[in-house]
């Protein structure tokens, strides 16, 4: 739509110019600092750091409603930096002009509801937000729309030259990033560290398609990860991984589809999201809380929280119902389906504290929960939701096995609606429904495959004396009368299907 035919009241909103000032603040110490340069951690204390708009309150001069309006509005526009997450520009990267923003079809994922018949296995109605419809196919992708289009903005203004990306990654944050980093192909490269041998071959397929360096170390993730920040600390690279305040500011864009999915009527719902490096409910909880301050929305959502029991820190920590009795520790994980998840020591967790106790005091302690599942519950929700019409990964099987859980231990109601996330596409995690269906787990997963979930091709060959095709030969008519009619015969047996005409 052209920006003629836009009410007048909106129309001066529609394109939004650069405005506001931004610092980071650390969440340990509350030192502020400049954006001018890449910064990860507070160089006073160590601490985790967030982004925070200095002229915050200039955006409450516009009513909330007004801004529901605004946003609803530039749905339309056909701008491609507005059409995914910058149509919340001045909630998550006011600073950035429209020409520096990279678009590459990231965010507006689809609300996608459950059928009755998962609706009552679940317990209650929900529905996936599948944010495996994202370039990478993973939510990734909205942290790296920010991350690299700030990025993208320093280089424009000369501020940064030839970046070298660098993340650590269970496989979707590594795709994500090289995906951004290829598309800028001047300024960027990127380079990622893999635990070697625990990510799928789709995941690596990712990052090494987009011509990124690929690095695979022994360990796990929290190995990787640790290696990055000695980098970051050290090298000239910018650090892609969510403790990169960046990220976090784009993954809050989930926060607002979902609200603008639900005309800002968000206080009945729970929103269930799997906690692996913890960015992912960190920006969840802040982007509710923003959309709060600005009246966007009147009341806030539940948050649950998951974790498998391989990879549990959160949950272990919030077990422990006195605040002042709490200390994180760090868990080593075990083999998780959850692979995306499978983390001990999640970068975020600060902010997480943090911001739980915030959510709390506004919304009272029922407000956000933590629960834990087992490696059996994900990968049979996991099938579950895929054989009832979704494309949920095991991290969206995570999320469908919590919200069942949480239901049965008086967490949540059923009488609110669930939005489940469903953070990547199930085609990254073909491997663990090949397992299944095979009975191939290794014993540490702990998975036996339930017999009517499991699945397998039949293949189906004519009768002995009825040829068959070969690619790239001809065959006689009469020879392949004979094998279409043969092996339709041998077909209808096995789907037990009785001819209506001869
Ligand atoms: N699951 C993540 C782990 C890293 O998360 P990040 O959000 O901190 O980058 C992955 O896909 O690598």
């Amino acid at each position: 739509m052209r920006l003629e035919q836009f009410p007048q009241n909106v129309r001066e909103h529609i394109l939004p110019q650069p405005a506001g000032t931004y610092r980071y603040r650390c969440y340990t110490c509350q030192a502020e600092y400049g954006i001018e340069t890449l910064l990860y951690t507070c160089p006073e204390c160590r601490g985790v750091l967030m982004i925070r708009d200095v002229e915050w309150e200039r955006l409450k001069q516009v009513p909330g409603p007004k801004w529901r309006e605004i946003f609803d509005y530039r749905s339309m526009v056909t701008e491609p930096a507005l059409r995914g997450i910058y149509r919340f520009h001045e909630l998550l990267g006011s600073i950035l002009p429209l020409d520096a923003v990279v678009y590459l079809g990231e965010g507006h994922t689809p609300l996608v509801r459950a059928n009755a018949r998962l609706r009552d296995w679940a317990g209650m109605p929900f529905a996936f937000k599948n944010d495996g419809q994202n370039p990478s196919a993973s939510f990734k992708d909205r942290g790296m729309a920010s991350a690299f289009s700030y990025l993208n903005h320093l280089i424009r203004s000369r501020r940064l030259e030839k970046v070298l990306a660098v993340c650590a990654s269970t496989g979707d944050t590594s795709a994500a990033a090289a995906l951004y980093a290829s598309y800028l192909v001047d300024g960027v490269t990127s380079a990622v560290l893999l635990p070697h041998g625990k990510v799928t071959p789709q995941q690596l397929s990712q990052p090494l398609g987009s011509g990124a360096r690929v690095i695979e170390i022994p360990g796990v993730f929290d190995d990787c990860m640790k290696i990055v920040e000695h980098l970051a600390d050290r090298y000239p690279v910018a650090l892609m991984n969510s403790k990169n305040a960046w990220r976090i500011l784009g993954q809050e864009s989930y926060s607002y589809e979902i609200a603008q999915a639900c005309d800002y009527d968000v206080g009945h719902l729970v929103v269930v999201v799997p906690i692996g490096n913890a960015g992912n409910i960190t920006a969840v909880l802040e982007g509710f809380l923003k959309l709060l301050d600005l009246e966007i929305i009147t009341a806030l959502p539940t948050i649950l929280g998951v974790q498998s029991e391989h990879a549990n820190p959160v949950y272990l920590y919030y077990l422990e119902s006195d605040p002042a009795r709490r200390t994180f520790r760090p868990v080593t994980v075990r083999p998780s389906v959850a692979q995306a998840a499978m983390i001990g020591n999640p970068v975020s967790m600060p902010r997480v504290i943090r911001l739980v106790e915030r959510y709390r005091a506004v919304a009272g302690e029922r407000s956000v929960q933590v629960t834990e599942v087992t490696e059996q519950e994900i990968m049979d929700a996991m099938l579950i939701a895929n054989r009832n019409g979704h494309i949920a990964c095991t991290q969206g099987g995570e999320c469908l096995a919590g919200l069942k859980r949480a239901l049965h231990e008086g967490l949540i109601s059923g009488d609110r609606e669930a939005v489940l996330d469903a953070t990547a596409h199930a085609l990254k995690f073909a491997v663990f429904q090949e397992k299944y269906f095979e009975d191939r787990f290794e014993p540490d997963f702990e998975v036996t495959p339930r017999a009517e979930l499991r699945n397998a091709p039949m293949l189906v060959r004519p009768p002995e004396g009825v040829a068959e095709p070969v690619p790239g030969r001809s065959m006689d008519p009469d020879a392949f009368r004979r094998f279409v009619e043969s092996t339709a015969a041998e077909i209808a047996e096995r789907l037990n299907l009785k001819e209506v005409r001869g």
